[in-house]
């Protein structure tokens, strides 16, 4: 008898095709690129630019972006420190599934709190898990405000904004990051450039 969570007599059924055979149908290997950065600092983006390039190079991925899932599996949760934590614990577990079927998966939310990301982290093997952190001052985020939200917040028209009056906790120690500082900003393609290269030097650009 095994208890999982809440839940008693629920034992694992393992399947003869396993990741690694997925793995190598795909030529790649399946990991999680976990982008993390305040609203506005281009994480949506770069997820894009990446998808793009790894579509390009024959590799299959899939982004679960933070706006994108809140409108359906995680509708049901809001913007307070525990609702954010089981969106990102539940966007944690989507993206061991994906990894697990030998995608490589980017999951591109704000995810603001150290403790959270670190959860997620937990759930993969190691070096399965790699953290993006877009490093872009909260002047430059509000500057850009292409949603408006950081105007609302400052009105104090929503409440709890990450960066305005709720906190961001940045990585202290992450396998990317990717700076862009006042008048030196990268292209989004150049950016996800440095990935593609970090994920083709640990060789998940390859068969397992
Ligand atoms: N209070 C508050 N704080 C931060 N962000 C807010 C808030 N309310 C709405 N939004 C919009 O929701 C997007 C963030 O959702 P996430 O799922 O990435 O957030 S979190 O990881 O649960 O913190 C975020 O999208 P991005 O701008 O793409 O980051 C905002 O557009
Ligand atoms: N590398 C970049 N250089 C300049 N502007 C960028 C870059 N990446 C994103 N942007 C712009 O910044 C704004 C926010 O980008 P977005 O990807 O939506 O951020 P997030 O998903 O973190 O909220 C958009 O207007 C986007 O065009």
């Amino acid at each position: 008898m095994s208890n999982v969570g809440n839940s008693s007599n629920i034992l694992w059924h393992k399947c003869s095709v396993e990741k690694a055979d997925r793995e190598q149908l795909l030529r790649q290997k399946g990991c999680v690129i976990w982008v993390t950065g305040l609203s506005g600092s281009g994480k949506s983006t770069l997820a894009c630019a990446l998808a793009r390039g790894l579509h390009a190079r024959g590799k299959l991925t899939y982004i679960l972006d933070g706006d994108n899932v809140r409108h359906g599996l995680n509708s049901d949760l809001s913007f307070k420190a525990e609702d954010r934590a089981e969106n990102i614990r539940r966007m944690g577990e989507v993206a061991k599934l994906f990894a697990d079927a030998g995608v490589i998966c980017i999951a591109s939310l704000i995810s603001p709190y150290r403790k959270d990301r670190e959860l997620c982290r937990s759930l993969l093997k190691e070096g399965e898990f790699i953290e993006v952190f877009m490093d872009v001052p909260l002047s430059i985020c509000e500057s850009r405000d292409p949603k408006g939200l950081y105007k609302l917040a400052r009105a104090g028209k929503i409440r709890g904004f990450t960066g305005i009056d709720d906190p961001y906790e940045p990585p202290l120690s992450c396998e990317i990051v990717l700076e862009q500082k006042d008048g030196s900003c990268a292209s989004p393609d150049r950016l996800a450039g440095r990935v593609i290269s970090y994920l083709e030097e640990k060789g998940y650009l390859s068969p397992a």
